[in-house]
C-alpha cells in the first residue's frame, strides 16, 4: 500500500505511458476511482503523457456525466462501465500502442489467445504458462454507449479479466489500484509484442 495519493500515482502512470510512446498525440485515456460513486477521468483531447492533477475531471460512475462543465474523455462510458462491472477495480488505463492496434486487426476471431508465455504470470491470478489467457476483441465504434452495452453483454456471458482490445484502436485494462493496472498493462503489452513477433516469424 503506497502513501502516495492515487491521483498522483495516476499522473505518474500517464507520464510513464507517454514516455513509452503508448499514447501518441492525444490517444489514450486514464482514470482512477475516487469512491463508489465517482471516478477521476482524463480530460478529452489532451496529450496524456504530460497531464497534471488539474487535467482530471470528476465523473459520476452511474450516469457517466461530469460533475463540472468540463469534457472528460470521449471513452468515459467504457471507464464507468468497468467501475460498475467490477466494484474492486480502482484504476483504468487505455492505450494506443502499435502492437494492440495491429494485432487486434490481424486477429479475425473474437479474442486474442495468449498461450505458452511465462510472462502470462504477470497477470493477477495466472500461475502457469500452459493456461490460455483470452483477451476479447470488440469491433471499434464511435458509438461508445453501444460499445459499452456490447461489452456489458459479453461480461454477463464470459469471464472478462485484465482488459479488452478495440479492433484497430487499442487496449483498455484495469486493476485494483494504479499499481496493478500498470502491471497488467506492461504485462499485456509485452505479451502482445511477443505474439506479433511470433506471428511474423512463424508465417515466414
Ligand atoms: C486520436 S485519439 C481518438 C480518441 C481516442 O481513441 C482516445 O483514446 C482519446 O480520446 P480522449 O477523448 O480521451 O482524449
Ligand atoms: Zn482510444
Amino acid at each position: 500500500m503506497s502513501d502516495i495519493h492515487p491521483l498522483d500515482q495516476l499522473v505518474a502512470a500517464c507520464h510513464w505511458i507517454g514516455a513509452k510512446g503508448w499514447a501518441p498525440a492525444t490517444g489514450g485515456n486514464m482514470s482512477v476511482r475516487q469512491d463508489a460513486q465517482i471516478c477521476l477521468l482524463s480530460e478529452s483531447g489532451k496529450d496524456k503523457g504530460t497531464l497534471t492533477r488539474d487535467d482530471f475531471i470528476q465523473v459520476d460512475i452511474a450516469t457517466s456525466q461530469a460533475l463540472s462543465g468540463r469534457k472528460p474523455s470521449a471513452e468515459t462510458g467504457l471507464h464507468t462501465l468497468i467501475y460498475r462491472l467490477f466494484p474492486e477495480a480502482g484504476a483504468v488505463l487505455h492505450t494506443h500502442t502499435v502492437n494492440a492496434t495491429v494485432l487486434s486487426r490481424v486477429e479475425q476471431g473474437a479474442a486474442l489467445l495468449l498461450h505458452g508465455y511465462e510472462m502470462q504470470k504477470t497477470l493477477t491470478g495466472q500461475h502457469n504458462h500452459l493456461d490460455t489467457v483470452a483477451i476479447p476483441v470488440f469491433d471499434n465504434s464511435q458509438d461508445i454507449a453501444a460499445l459499452a452495452s456490447e461489452i456489458e453483454d459479453y461480461a454477463a456471458r464470459f469471464p472478462l479479466r485484465y482488459g479488452f482490445l478495440l479492433r484497430g484502436h487499442g487496449l483498455t485494462c484495469w486493476g485494483r489500484d494504479v499499481s496493478e493496472a500498470r502491471r497488467q498493462l506492461e504485462g499485456l503489452e509485452f505479451l502482445f509484442e511477443c505474439e506479433r513477433q511470433r506471428r511474423l516469424l512463424e508465417n515466414t
